[in-house]
This record gives structure tokens, C-alpha cells and sequence, in this order.
């Protein structure tokens, strides 16, 4: 039917190719449809329901217009189909019900480790906007696309935007709790040894707080820019210190670098470990980085398909919203060697994510 290369090739591939374009056209519908849901509230409206909830009464809780009630099943369809929520039937009932699934469960706006913050922040114009400069960039000179779009950097315009700068300290706080709950409990024995640590881009202080608390041991510094941390009051072993990390870091045992290093490019890297490295008080084995960020193509080989799309996109946005990428182990070593440190280990105990002890 169809010739590639003089090549002719069948219908049902033809029609396979169009599918496969389409879906990629039509991705754009699976994260509206899912941002409209988590608008409507509808995940938190079923899980206040307590149990397994039929359209009937779905509709009847939601706040729409009644000539559009009849619509909601074809939203609820296109979530069901996309793993969002599941369909039960019940005994003695006529009705299917819906329920939650582990990913609806992840979007409660109560869920200490919700996503829901990042949905809201990804899907809000000043995040779409970049995207359609990304051909623009190509063929201009500006660091990245989300400068081409709004004229200053990402940290430049949380800083002047408090919606964005309020939505991002949000989403990464979420994240930090899920992260932090996982360190704290299977990676107790990276900490051990240290007086001090100082979490570099903590942000709002989520992870440095949990870290303060769990080994009140160790006194715990949050270092940031300052429309992030001013305003923000510390107690006990915990404190918030404006500042920028490319100028001084202040001293301390530890350096913990969660999610900053794929912010930058290779040379902004170096210059944030050799900062970090002059920072490092303690000159023995027990001084360290620890570095919390993605290894690409990670080396236990299992990862699966969705995965390594996962690994992808972040990598992509990281090139759109910031100047870095998502790096694999060699790069990871390569950057570790030039800011001149001696050794490093990574564990692989954060899902995509990975953690990695650097040594001076
Ligand atoms: C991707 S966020 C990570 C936040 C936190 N570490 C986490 O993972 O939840 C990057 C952080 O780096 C901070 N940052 C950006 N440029 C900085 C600079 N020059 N000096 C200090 N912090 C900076 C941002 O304000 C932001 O809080
Ligand atoms: O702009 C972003 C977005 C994310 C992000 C989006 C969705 C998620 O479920 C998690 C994270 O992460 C970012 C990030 O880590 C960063 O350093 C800069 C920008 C963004």
C-alpha cells in the first residue's frame, strides 16, 4: 500500500504508523483531561467517600453545570484507561463504581507525597509557554527555551513571579517528604559521622527539617536564594541561610545537593562541586557530598520502558526550563573527577533517582 525507500509496506502498517502519530498528537489530551480532573477535585471527592463510588453519585457531588453531567463519564473513561481509576462492581448493586488507584492515590491534595503540586505547576502557562520556543532556540542564542519565552532565567523569574515561585517551593516540598522518608529509613549510615550539613537549593527547608529531627545530632543549615528562604524561621539544630552557591557555600561536614545538579550544565556543575568541595570542613573520609539526582541508563539494567520515557522527558525538561540535563554514570563520574574528588558511591534506592556519596 504504502512505499518506503521503494519499498512497499501493508496497510495495517500504515495504519499503525497513523496511530502511533496520532497518540503522540493527542498526548497533550491525557495531561488536560488529567488536569482537569484534579480541578474538579474528583480524586479527593471519591476518597472522602469512603468507599467504591458510582457515577450517579460522583456526578451529584461534583460542582458543574447540569447540562454537562452527562459528559463526565467520558472524562472518567479516558482516566480509567490511563490507570487512574479502576471500576468495581459491587454486590447487590446495578451500577459499576469507581476507585482509586495508586496513582490517583499520589494526586489527594492531602497526600503528604502528592504530585499535585507539580501537575499544577508543569500544566500553568508560564511552564507550556517555553515549549513552543523550543524550535526558536535551536536557532538562537539564548540559554534556554524558558528564556526565549519570558526573557529571564527560571530562578531569575520565581524570583519576580511569587504564583511561580509559591507553586515550584510547593511541588518540591512534596517531593522532598517522599524522598526524605525513603533516605531517613534505608540510607541512615550516610549521615553517621557528620556534625553538620548543609542542604545547598534546600529550598523551603522540607528535607533539611526531616534530617534536623532525625538525627538532632547534626546541626542542619537550609541554604538558598533569597526569595526562597527569607521569611523562613528556623528552631533548634535547623537554620535558613540566604545566599548563592556559585559565590560561597557556608562550611559544614556535609554538602547535600538534592535535585540542583541536573539544573546546570557540565561547567555550572563543576563550579557548584568545587564550591561545595572548598566548603567541606572535615578533610577525612567522613566529609562528603551527597548528591540526590537521576542516573540515567543506571547500571542494574533492569529499567523498564516507561521508565527510560520517564528518564526522557526530564531530561528534555531540563533543557527547556533550565541550562541542564539528566546524566548517566560516566558523566556522573566525569563531573565528580574535574571538580577534584577522590571517590564516590551511588545506591540506587529512590526509584528513577538515585543517591551518591562523593568523598574529597
Ligand atoms: C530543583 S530545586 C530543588 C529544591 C530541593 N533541593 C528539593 O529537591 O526539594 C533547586 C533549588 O535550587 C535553588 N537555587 C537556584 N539557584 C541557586 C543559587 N545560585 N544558589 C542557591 N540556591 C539556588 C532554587 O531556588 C531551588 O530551591
Ligand atoms: O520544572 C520542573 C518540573 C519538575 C517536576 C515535574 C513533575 C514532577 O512530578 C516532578 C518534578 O522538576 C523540576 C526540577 O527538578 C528542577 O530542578 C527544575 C525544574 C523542574
Amino acid at each position: 500500500m504504502g512505499s518506503r525507500n521503494g519499498e512497499h509496506y501493508s496497510a495495517s502498517a500504515l495504519f499503525h504508523a497513523q496511530t502511533h502519530i496520532w497518540n503522540h498528537i493527542f498526548s497533550f489530551i491525557n495531561s488536560m483531561s488529567l488536569k482537569s480532573a484534579i480541578d474538579l477535585n474528583i480524586p479527593d471527592i471519591i476518597h472522602k467517600h469512603g468507599k467504591p463510588m458510582t457515577l450517579s453519585l460522583l456526578i451529584s457531588s461534583l460542582q458543574i453545570h447540569p447540562s454537562k453531567t452527562h459528559n463526565i463519564y467520558r472524562l472518567m473513561r479516558i482516566l480509567t484507561h490511563s490507570g487512574f481509576f479502576s471500576l468495581h462492581k459491587l454486590p447487590d448493586e446495578t451500577e459499576e463504581a469507581y476507585v482509586l488507584t495508586d496513582a490517583s492515590i499520589l494526586l489527594l491534595k492531602d497526600n503528604p507525597f502528592s504530585v499535585t503540586p507539580f501537575l499544577l505547576a508543569m500544566l500553568d502557562p508560564i511552564l507550556t509557554k517555553p515549549w513552543y520556543q523550543l524550535a526558536n532556540w535551536f536557532q538562537n542564542d539564548n540559554p534556554t527555551p524558558f528564556n526565549t519565552a519570558h526573557g529571564k532565567t527560571f530562578w531569575e523569574y520565581a524570583g519576580v513571579e511569587p504564583k511561580l515561585n509559591h507553586l515550584f517551593n510547593e511541588a518540591m516540598a512534596s517531593d522532598a517528604r517522599l524522598v526524605t522518608s525513603v533516605v531517613i529509613d534505608k540510607c541512615k549510615g550516610v549521615f553517621n559521622g557528620l556534625d553538620s550539613l548543609v542542604d545547598v537549593g534546600g529550598g523551603t527547608g522540607t528535607m533539611a527539617k526531616a534530617i534536623a529531627k532525625a538525627f538532632p545530632e547534626i546541626q542542619c543549615t537550609v541554604f538558598d536564594l533569597p526569595h526562597v528562604v527569607d521569611g523562613l524561621q528556623g528552631s533548634g539544630n535547623l537554620k535558613f541561610v540566604r545566599g548563592d552557591m556559585f559565590e560561597a557555600i557556608p562550611p559544614s561536614d556535609g554538602i547535600l545537593l538534592k535535585w540542583i545538579l541536573h539544573d546546570w550544565n557540565d561547567e555550572e556543575c563543576v563550579k557548584i562541586l568545587k564550591k561545595s568541595k572548598e566548603a567541606i570542613t572535615i578533610k577525612g573520609k567522613e566529609g562528603k557530598v551527597i548528591i540526590i539526582d537521576m542516573v540515567m541508563e543506571n547500571s542494574k539494567g533492569d529499567i523498564d520502558d516507561e521508565s527510560v520515557e520517564t528518564q526522557l522527558f526530564f531530561d528534555m525538561l531540563m533543557m527547556v526550563v533550565v541550562t541542564g540535563k539528566e546524566r548517566n554514570e560516566k558523566e556522573w563520574a566525569q563531573l565528580i573527577s574535574s571538580a577534584g574528588f577522590s571517590d564516590y558511591k551511588i545506591t540506587h534506592v529512590l526509584g528513577l533517582r538515585s543517591l551518591i556519596e562523593v568523598f574529597p
